[in-house]
């Protein structure tokens, strides 16, 4: 059984960071400036927001845990440009008319949950700068950091990752136990996927890494026939017998090309709803990620 402050923890991520000179480098290395209205998730004791407000024309931070949010409202009373929001970052509401940043110390047990949001909102953040952990940000970076993913291939399109630097698990209190880092991930500001071909897209990339498989020849023989899948491989450069990991994500936008221009609408149906189903199993598998 968990005792009642594991089950705190393990429901709200608390690890805090403590350095004042730490959260001055970080906001020091994104390019948060005067005009930018920015969102924290989880304002925690503020150490993140004492430095926002200061950095930036508004500041809007949601807290969950009720307790800190009192402390957040009573700590920066007659601050004006600071609007604190009791609640739950997955139910808040993201601006639909004006352009905004992220930057936060996110809570680790629902990253996945929050990049979705961030990521598929129809206003998406101009910047996301948040502090996560390590392994999910080379998931969600892909290529140079780690093989391309299938989270990191249906997000290069719009989005460019970068892992500004790493930190220590003692730049936490309490302590982490697994590896962190500070990742910008940037809106593109011209997406690489036609909108009306988005949703394509990202069940033709789910289809393919959900299908069984060591390689590429395996994982496209229902929907490429192997005079197709031969010849893509020659004209985009991989070999037949590399896993889907192995090609960038600017070669799997020519397959994807291909795909849409060469392939039966019959055969496209196969790809349907690939993406939502993954969605439902990548839920249970970041329920094991609910502690750090
Ligand atoms: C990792 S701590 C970071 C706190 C603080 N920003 C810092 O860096 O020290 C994550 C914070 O998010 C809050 N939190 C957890 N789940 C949340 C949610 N669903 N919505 C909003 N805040 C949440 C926690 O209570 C905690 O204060």
């Amino acid at each position: 059984m968990l005792n009642k402050d594991n089950q705190i923890k393990l429901q709200y991520s608390q690890n805090f960071l403590y350095s004042k000179k730490l959260v001055s480098d970080l906001i020091g290395q994104s390019n948060i400036c005067k005009d930018d209205i920015v969102i924290e998730i989880g304002g925690g004791r503020g150490i993140i927001t004492e430095q926002l407000v200061k950095k930036c024309k508004k500041v809007y931070v949601i807290e969950y845990d009720f307790n800190l949010y009192k402390s957040l409202k009573d700590k920066f009373y007659d601050i004006k440009n600071v609007e604190i929001i009791h609640g739950d970052f997955l139910e808040f509401e993201l601006p639909k008319e004006y352009r905004y940043k992220i930057f936060s110390n996110i809570p680790y047990n629902i990253t996945s949950a929050i990049l979705s949001k961030l990521i598929f909102a129809d206003n998406p953040p101009d910047d996301i700068y948040i502090i996560l952990q390590k392994e999910a940000a080379e998931k969600y970076a892909g290529k140079p950091y780690d093989g391309e993913s299938m989270r990191s291939l249906l997000l290069k399109p719009y989005f460019d990752f970068e892992i500004i630097r790493n930190l220590k698990r003692t730049d936490f209190n309490p302590v982490t136990s697994v590896d962190s880092v500070f990742l910008q991930i940037k809106k593109r500001e011209n997406r690489l996927i036609r909108k009306d071909k988005g949703n394509l897209y990202s069940d033709f990339i789910a289809y393919i890494f959900s299908n069984t498989g060591k390689d590429m020849k395996l994982r496209c023989k229902h929907i490429f026939s192997y005079k197709q899948i031969k010849r893509l491989s020659n004209d985009i450069g991989f070999k037949m017998t590399d896993s889907p990991t192995c090609l960038s994500y600017e070669q799997w936008l020519k397959v994807f090309q291909y795909f849409v221009i060469g392939v039966s609408d019959e055969k496209k149906k196969l790809v349907n709803n690939s993406y939502s189903k993954l969605m439902k199993e990548q839920d249970k598998i970041d329920k094991l990620y609910r502690s750090r």
